[in-house]
């Protein structure tokens, strides 16, 4: 299979992706729809062979089976003997998902309930902190525990009828002091959020926060929720249990929106908008069960992904939502996809024969067209790009800019594709009046080799629905990659090895312990920081 796609692959190496439209059905036969969602590939130089040698090679790698163990609750995250249960937290009321002959169910939907119980309470005014009516919820935690709420409350900005949201992740204390320093400690709410209730970025900002809070009101604790499967150390913390909102290990950090995780989001947003945000991500996972492969949007989205990273050996891929509501999507997509399929060993541990998932990296449009553009246009790397449009925005009276935004989205994956020949730049110096060696050299320069592929995702408007939607499609994506590659996409255990060696040079920054044993870049380090 692998070397069907590479023979494939050599045979179109110098086909020009803009030939495949000379076909008129181009567009709709590599574009595929769901719900009011569009995701067009045509502008690849994926073909009808390629698309069905791609679909086979996912079957081969075991998709169909794959598939059906993660949603069948079976313990396919190996090396922490795990399930991988996400879906289970935005499956509609009364699905039956088993683990082990038990239904998880009735504890999702029971803690779903108290979620929205507490987040409504807390923005009718009902619950009340020291100094009143709550009008500030800062949510501590970081990686999943951050960038998935974080993400989704500005991105859902217009929906945004609760406090006021505010996220502190970093342990630099410039984070926690900046963000506390406009805030009233008698009427904010500090969340917690930690699987582990252990990560010590969190633990050192919570700490903190308590600290902050302790200086101003008499009991603390009670303006503190946590968010964790550590249950027992949220409250040795001093969290009492009625706002502490537990969940099972089988939902990992980086895919932890859907439930207690994302409180900040049902409390900014509401719990009927928060379940509208669940209901989309529910209707795709139905959609990738279901639909077969050639209308598969999480399969089609994985297959591109495989073509341009495995087969055309492209090394990262660029996600350019033209929405600046989704500015923090690239940052969140970077954990879901890295921390998931950046790994050189396969399930069974054997080295990867294949290189593992790309970087991921991105930036709203329309700025990054004024930043790293020129690059994806002219630099010698070829960057699939992954573009985000939707088909009108929340502002009527600036219905123009939309336009603007829209048109610019296009104007780029037409570019990246159909370049500009050196006739067509001599041609634009010759219409200035440049002549001679001096217009050669001007037109090289305004050359754009174009053949640049890309994908757009349109859709009609960003709602919560919509924004579970797209979620899921990512998260599933990200699931086929590593079900083809043969990894285990759900485990982390490349974040490790960092955080043991920042806990021993903590004596040793101190001064308690000298550098003895590390090497002489981290000896003089340390020196050089310490003075
Ligand atoms: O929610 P926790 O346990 O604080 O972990 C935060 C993040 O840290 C990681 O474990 C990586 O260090 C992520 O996978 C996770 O999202």
């Amino acid at each position: 299979m692998w070397d069907e796609l590479h023979a494939l692959q050599s045979g179109v190496a110098d086909r020009r992706i803009q030939t495949l439209f000379d076909d008129p059905a181009r567009f709709y036969a590599f574009s595929a729809r769901f719900d009011g969602m569009l995701l067009d590939y045509s502008k690849t130089n994926i073909d009808d062979a390629i698309r069905a040698a791609l679909i086979a090679l996912a079957e081969a790698a075991g998709l169909p089976e794959a598939r059906a163990a993660m949603f069948g609750g079976e313990r396919i995250n190996r090396t922490e003997g795990r399930a991988v249960l996400h879906t289970a937290l935005r499956a509609p009321a009364g699905s039956v998902i088993e683990i082990g002959g038990e239904n998880v169910m009735p504890e999702v939907e029971e803690t779903r309930a108290r979620m929205a119980r507490f987040a409504t309470t807390l923005r009718s005014g009902a619950f009340k902190a020291q100094g009143g009516r709550v009008t500030d919820v800062v949510n501590i935690g970081i990686g999943g525990s951050d960038l998935g709420p974080a993400m989704a409350v500005a991105a859902l900005a217009p929906y945004h009828d609760g406090p006021r949201c505010h996220f502190v992740s970093n342990v630099d204390g410039a984070h926690i002091h900046d963000t506390l320093a406009g805030l009233n400690p008698e009427t904010t709410v500090v969340i917690v959020a930690s699987k582990t209730f252990a990560t010590v970025e969190t633990m050192t900002n919570a700490a903190t926060a308590r600290d902050w809070m302790a200086a101003s009101v008499a009991d603390p604790g009670a303006q503190f929720v946590a968010l964790s499967s550590a249950e027992d150390r949220a409250a040795e913390f001093g969290i009492a249990p009625e706002r502490v909102f537990g969940f099972a290990d089988w939902v990992g950090g980086r895919y932890s929106v859907w439930g207690p995780i994302g409180l900040s989001l049902m409390i900014a947003i509401g719990p009927d908008e928060f379940s509208a945000f669940l209901d989309g991500a529910a209707a795709m996972d139905a959609h990738f069960r279901d639909a077969p492969p050639e209308e598969n949007l999480p399969v089609l989205l994985a297959l591109t992904g495989i073509w341009h990273r495995q087969i055309c050996g492209y090394p990262s891929r660029a996600v350019l939502p033209y929405d600046q509501r989704l500015a923090l999507l690239p940052a969140y997509l970077q954990q879901l996809e890295m921390e998931s399929n950046g790994k050189r060993v396969a399930m069974d541990g054997a080295d990867l024969t294949r290189p593992s998932g790309p970087i991921v990296w991105g930036a709203p449009g329309t700025n990054g067209q004024h930043a790293f553009y020129q690059l994806l246009h002219q630099g010698t790397d070829i960057v699939p790009c992954e573009f985000m449009i939707a088909a009108e925005g929340h502002e009527p009276s600036l219905a123009h800019h939309h336009a603007l935004l829209v048109a610019n989205c296009l104007a780029q994956s037409e570019a990246l594709m159909k370049g500009r020949p050196l006739e067509s730049a001599r041609a634009i110096m010759a219409a200035k009046g440049v002549h001679g060696d001096e217009a050669e050299i001007q037109a090289r320069h305004r050359v754009f080799p174009g053949n640049r592929p890309s994908t757009t995702l349109a859709y009609d408007r960003l709602t919560p629905r919509r924004l579970g939607q797209i979620i899921a499609l990512y998260e599933h994506r990200v699931f086929v990659e590593g079900v083809i590659l043969g990894i285990n996409s759900f485990d982390q255990w490349g974040v490790e090895l960092g955080k043991e060696l920042a806990t021993a040079l903590g004596p040793v920054l101190s001064g308690d312990e000298d550098a003895e044993g590390k090497d002489g870049s981290t000896a003089g380090l340390v020196t050089f920081l310490r003075r």
